[in-house]
């Protein structure tokens, strides 16, 4: 579904003329089955999120190919890395990224305005998948009004209202208390399991990384091999090896 092959990144940073070089990502050969939840964990700094950008074209890989599906997406242009979004992939994050001037209902109504789809639509898409999660009495509140676990609800229903294939999440549940991230945990299973939908998490969080099929971890921008298992109950490893996730 998602394979990474050879990617390196360095970001350039500095002033013109005193520019410097700073590693970040180097040699990463990765593949995220169809229906895989796959967990990146690793220490602050050695690249997780980084990676994530580069599954989802944020930024360009200084080497290597990625491929989504079927499709080399490596050199795709900005304006086609949008529309590839949108069809591809949801996004959830820890800080929830909603819109405060929108209402939950208008939030995740929006990707489905940037796709054009028509206002009954929309009215019937948005309001369906607001009672699934479980958020639909809070359609006309405002994201200042919601509690933590209710605005991320409304980020998922947003993620998922185009029904893309894959979810890319940074961090999910870092801002949720145990209760919430219970129930967040429950409904990515669910997903999961009921609609087949691939997720990549980045994660801190032991309880987070043990909903995972399987646990990559970055060290220092690469893949550690055959890790030991340091998290009871967490699979580790990035092989796949004759249908079972190893
Ligand atoms: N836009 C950027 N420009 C320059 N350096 C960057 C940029 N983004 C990230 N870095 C550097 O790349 C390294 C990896 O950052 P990244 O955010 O991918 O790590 P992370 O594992 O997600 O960390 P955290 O868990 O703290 O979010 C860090 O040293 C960071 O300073």
């Amino acid at each position: 579904m998602i394979e990474l092959s050879g990617i390196s990144h360095q970001f350039i940073i500095g002033k013109r003329g005193k520019e410097k070089v700073v590693p970040v990502l180097h040699d990463i050969d990765l593949c995220v089955a169809k229906g895989e939840i796959v967990a990146i964990v690793g220490r602050s700094g050695s690249g997780k999120s980084t990676l994530l950008n580069l599954m989802s074209g944020y930024i360009r890989p200084s080497a290597g190919e990625i491929k989504v599906g079927d499709k080399d997406v490596t050199k795709l242009s900005e304006g086609e890395w949008a529309d590839f979004r949108l069809s591809n992939y949801g996004f959830i994050f820890q800080s929830f990224q909603l819109i405060g001037s929108m209402t939950a209902f208008e939030n995740v109504e929006l990707p489905l305005v940037l796709k054009g789809v028509g206002v009954t639509e929309r009215k019937q898409r948005v309001l369906k998948l607001m009672e699934q999660v479980g958020i639909a009495e809070f359609a006309n509140h405002y994201p200042s009004e919601l509690s933590g676990g209710q605005q991320q609800r409304v980020s998922v229903a947003r993620s998922l209202i185009l029904e893309p294939p894959i979810v890319l999440a940074d961090e999910p549940s870092g801002s949720l208390d145990s209760e919430n991230e219970k129930t967040l945990l429950t409904m990515i299973r669910q997903l999961n399991h009921e609609l087949g939908i691939t997720f990549v998490i980045i994660t801190h969080d032991e309880q987070v990384a043990s909903i995972a099929h399987r646990a990559i971890r970055l060290q220092d921008g690469k893949l550690v091999p055959n890790v030991k298992d340091q998290w009871p109950g967490v699979h580790m490893g990035y092989t796949r090896l004759g249908g079972e996730y190893e």
